[in-house]
């Protein structure tokens, strides 16, 4: 098989409070995390949000002991594929690339390029894809291709999502009934899935299939897990003032505290490590609220992080994934991105082509100015010292 590499794609935290700023500066600067119709917004609308979040984020993470636990659980789990790999007679290296934070993927793909692999298979730690996770590794992959070509010639294969794996489900399914049978009368439980958000405009206007992957992840969740327990799906985290997907946590917490449920059992849906949305979100913000809504026994499924099923499960789709066809980053950049069409620039007088582009043009100007000042409390020009 020769020399085998396994690359871990994951979204990196920050790890000290200081941090936070610059991490999310690197978030926001993701054209796949803020889509704007024209690139040279990204950096100075990114400079606006993180230095408008951060006060926020910052009080966050310091409820969570200061910083994220992503880096050290990534490596953890890094570290026991390599294991779980080595025992399988793959004698593989596990390298982490982080989207956002160190590790970083450039820094992975030096040192990939380093050990002179033969194959390498490109696995992210997302279970179900989307274009703001993902899709925005992959395509950073795909550009350091391209700019590489030592990296270029190497033989990979990607794993483009993996919810649908029987060992993954029966992990989760198993974690699910465990804490199920802590309840007083676990039937009763209502089991909440808390699936991350994104803008409804990913899904509606851009094609990404991670609604459509989540749903079905939890359908098929619910179906090996064989109970009776009634199950919702929401969305949690949304940042800015688009619409994301619905129903939002908080709101279906509430809803369902009122139709009488008092036992509830949150599952984290979309990640596989603890992260500052289990710990702080979910286990302070969203437990009090449910707590005060009427929730009288709450409790919350721990994140798969180094379970022995789920590492496990991914050393199997490392062992699969190398001995089935390749696919390639092309393929799984999904979806495509349409090109933007616009007529030809020739000025007309008159209810023109020309006079509505411009006119959608100046009103997506007006809009970002309206975002900058709802996420900064602030208007522009008073940011910029004009006012
Ligand atoms: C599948 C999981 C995730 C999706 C989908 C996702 C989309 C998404 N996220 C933001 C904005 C933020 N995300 C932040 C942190 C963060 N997000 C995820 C996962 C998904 N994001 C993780 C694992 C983390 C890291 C957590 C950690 O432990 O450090 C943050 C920063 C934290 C905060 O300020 O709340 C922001 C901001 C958008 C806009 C988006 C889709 C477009
Ligand atoms: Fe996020
Ligand atoms: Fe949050």
């Amino acid at each position: 098989m020769g020399r085998v590499g396994v690359l871990l794609l994951n979204l990196g935290g920050p790890e000290r409070i200081e941090d936070v700023r610059p991490f999310l500066f690197n978030l926001f600067s993701d054209p796949e995390i803020i889509r704007l119709p024209f690139p040279w917004l990204q950096k100075p609308l990114a400079w606006f949000i993180s230095l408008s979040r951060s006060r926020r984020s910052e009080a966050n993470y310091q409820l969570i002991g200061g910083g994220s636990p992503l880096r050290r659980i990534t490596q953890e789990q890094a570290t026991a594929l390599q294991e779980t790999l080595h025992r399988c007679d793959i004698d593989a290296t596990v390298y982490i690339g982080m989207r956002y934070w160190h590790p970083f993927t450039e820094e992975a793909v030096a040192r990939i390029k380093r050990d002179r692999l033969d194959r390498l298979v490109i696995l992210p730690l997302y279970p179900q894809f989307s274009i703001s996770t993902s899709g925005s590794s992959f395509r950073l992959l795909e550009l350091l291709r391209q700019q590489d070509e030592g990296f270029r010639h190497l033989d990979y294969t990607v794993v483009p999502s993996w919810y649908r794996r029987p060992g993954y489900l029966k992990t989760m399914a198993e974690l699910i009934a465990q804490e199920l049978d802590r309840h007083p009368n676990p039937d009763q439980v209502h089991v909440f899935f808390s699936a991350h958000g994104v803008p409804v405009s990913y899904v509606e206007e851009a094609g990404d299939p991670y609604q459509r992957e989540i749903e079905d992840c939890t359908r098929r969740i619910m179906d090996t897990l064989q109970r009776p327990n009634p199950y919702t799906l929401a969305y949690q985290s949304r940042v800015g003032p688009v619409e994301w997907l619905k129903p939002y946590t908080e709101a279906a917490m509430e809803d369902l505290a009122a139709r009488g449920v008092r036992d509830l059992l949150v599952v984290p849906i979309s990640f596989v490590s603890e992260h500052i949305e289990t710990l702080q979100e979910l286990d302070i913000e969203f437990r009090e609220q449910a707590e005060e809504a009427g929730i009288e026994n709450f409790s919350r499924v721990p994140a798969l992080n180094t379970h022995p099923g789920f590492i496990q499960d991914l050393a199997e789709l490392v062992q699969e994934s190398l001995e089935s066809p390749s696919l390639t980053l092309e393929e799984v950049i999904h979806p495509p991105r349409r090109a933007k069409m616009y007529p030809q620039e020739r000025w007309e007088w008159g209810i023109t082509t020309m006079a509505e582009v411009w006119n959608g043009r100046l009103a997506m100007v007006g809009f970002i100015a309206l975002l900058v000042e709802m996420l900064s409390g602030h208007g522009p020009l008073h940011l910029a010292g004009l006012l």
